[in-house]
């Protein structure tokens, strides 16, 4: 691992970097940084959370001069929200720089983007279809772009946007470095390097498993049915600091987020038929702690990164491999710890094992939680959050009223009452969830990890099995939270621009609820006890 120092870099950039919090580059930043640097087109895939973001980051804003007025540099996204929270990052990696970014996505009142770009920024982040909006109004210009990276370049190619992307690319000149990132690799983005980038240096930091070493990967057996329950239960038996929990569509993401609102879960959803005023409350509320639990389609498996999510929930299994990895690779990071868990019902165990021989990475079956664990993981949280005020704040003002009821009753008494309504235990709201179908296993070679090609990469950090390997490149960051600023807005960027629906993202994404056929409802007690 190098110091960022040892780049050669200007020392206004090493300036923010320092501020950020790196003190020694990651393996893929190691890699990229000096290839990036020297002006070739490259593709570059590490784990997820491992500060790809900075490895095409740091030295495109590294080349640009600050007296530049045109737009020189495009950064292309799958969600609006990521386009957001990479703007985000580009923004205080040029601080002290002072060059101009800005994000350009749909759902986005489009006047205030083209009075923004009015303010020459050099750097633009968007997602395709906004961009396309922007150039067919010559709002946007790209006859001076020297940059290109694609960010998450094999989703945008999963959501149709290879059409798009050509036509944007096309407004770019031939002579520009093109950049590709991404966790995964999948053979078809061997089409989209071909078309785009020029003999590419492929840099992979991987060596055994696609996912994140430090994410401990188990799933749960269980029937349709039970998996409300078991996902309560979970919840309770874990208390996580803030947790993801991934649901296979809209509607879906709806009454689960709905469900556990109404058992008291400090929960909301996040999908593409919301406003974007709404995502962008959810969001917000979620980085900032005012929720602890995200319930989302894929539209939050690409990419994002906010710091404290200890774990992600697979409520339905997702249909394919690369999915499964972002997913889970929403914890997990920058060497943090983090723990993700499946519901997998029987049918969906042969799926399941296909994502565990595709990753590479063996996923460990659980017992379901049982009512005692899931009650005692509730006791515990109410005594530290006890033990908590003890230590840190001031009750002086309850001290007389509790000599007075330590005078009259017993003090275990007292304090298992006062324990019990802290709890508050909720009453077992009924929770109905519309029964989604079960995965097949898909038919498909199992890699995900290359594109085939050789790498010049070697092993990340020396072997992945085991803790240790994420520690060394994230030092100092441990108790910053990182903040999407701004806040993010999240969306699958619609394919006809502004939520005409349309959209082809998987997982429900682009499908209609309403065509879906009605199944009868189960209820939460339906689920039997263990
Ligand atoms: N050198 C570094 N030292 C410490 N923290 C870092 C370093 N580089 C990046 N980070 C932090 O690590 C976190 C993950 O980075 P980033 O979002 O770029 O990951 P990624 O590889 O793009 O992941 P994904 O595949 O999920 O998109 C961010 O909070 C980022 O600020
Ligand atoms: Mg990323």
């Amino acid at each position: 691992m190098k110091t960022f120092a040892e780049f050669g870099l200007e020392p206004k950039v090493l300036q923010a970097i320092t501020e950020l919090g790196f003190e020694e580059s990651t393996p893929i930043q190691d890699k990229s940084i000096p290839i990036a640097m020297a002006g070739s087109d490259m593709i570059g895939q590490a784990q997820t959370g491992t500060g790809k973001t900075a490895a095409f980051g740091i030295p495109l804003i590294n080349k640009i001069p600050t007296s530049e007025e045109r737009i020189v540099a495009l950064i292309m996204t799958p969600t609006r929200e990521l386009a957001i929270q990479v703007a985000d990052e580009i923004g205080k990696l040029t601080k002290y720089k002072g060059l101009r970014s800005l994000p350009i996505y749909g759902g986005q009142e489009i006047g205030r983007q083209i009075r923004a770009l009015k303010k020459k920024p050099q750097i633009i982040i968007g997602t395709p279809g906004r961009l396309l909006d922007h150039i067919n109004r010559k709002t946007i210009k790209l006859e001076d772009v020297r940059t290109v990276v694609l960010d998450e370049a094999d989703e945008m190619l999963d959501m149709g946007f290879m059409e798009d992307i050509q036509s944007i690319l096309k407004q770019v000149p031939e002579e520009r470095q093109t950049l590709l990132f991404s966790a995964t690799m999948p053979p078809n983005i061997q089409k989209l390097a071909q078309q785009f980038l020029k003999n590419p240096e492929h840099v992979a930091v991987i060596s055994k498993q696609v996912t994140a070493p430090t994410i401990q990967q188990n799933y749960f057996e269980v029937h349709e049915r039970q998996k409300f329950e078991a996902l309560a239960r979970l919840l309770d038996m874990e208390s996580p600091e803030l947790a993801i929990i991934f649901g296979r569509t809209k509607r879906r993401v709806d009454e689960l987020s709905e469900g556990l609102q109404k058992r008291g879960y400090s929960a909301d959803g996040l999908h593409g038929d919301l406003s974007q005023n709404q995502r962008d409350n959810v969001m917000r509320k979620f980085r900032d702690g005012s929720i602890d639990v995200l319930v989302a389609t894929d539209v939050a498996a690409r990419g994002l990164d906010v710091s404290g999510v200890t774990h992600v929930i697979n409520f339905d299994l997702p249909q394919d491999p690369e999915s499964y990895v972002h997913r889970i690779g929403r914890t997990g990071r920058a060497g943090k710890e983090g723990s993700a868990y499946s519901f997998v019902t029987p049918r969906e165990v042969d799926h399941l094992h296909f994502i565990e021989k595709v990753t590479r990475q063996r996923i460990s079956k659980k017992p379901l939680p049982s009512l005692a664990e899931a009650i005692e993981g509730k006791q515990r949280l109410t005594a530290e959050r006890v033990l908590e005020v003890v230590q840190n704040e001031d009750f002086t003002e309850y001290k007389g009223i509790a000599i007075q009821l330590l005078e009259q009753y017993d003090s275990v008494h007292l304090m298992a009452a006062a324990l019990k309504l802290l709890t508050g235990e909720k009453k077992d709201v009924s929770v109905e969830l519309t029964p989604e179908e079960p995965l097949r296993a898909k038919k498909r070679k199992p890699d995900i990890r290359s594109n085939g090609r050789r790498f010049s990469g070697g092993s990340f950090g020396g072997g992945n099995r085991g803790g240790g390997q994420g520690g060394g490149g994230y030092r100092g960051r441990d108790d910053r939270r990182s903040n999407g600023g701004g806040g993010s807005r999240g969306s699958y960027e619609n394919r006809n621009r502004d939520n005409n629906g349309g959209g082809r993202g998987r997982s429900g994404e682009g499908r209609s609820n309403s065509s879906e056929p009605r199944r009868p409802k189960y209820s939460s007690e339906d689920f039997v006890n263990n």
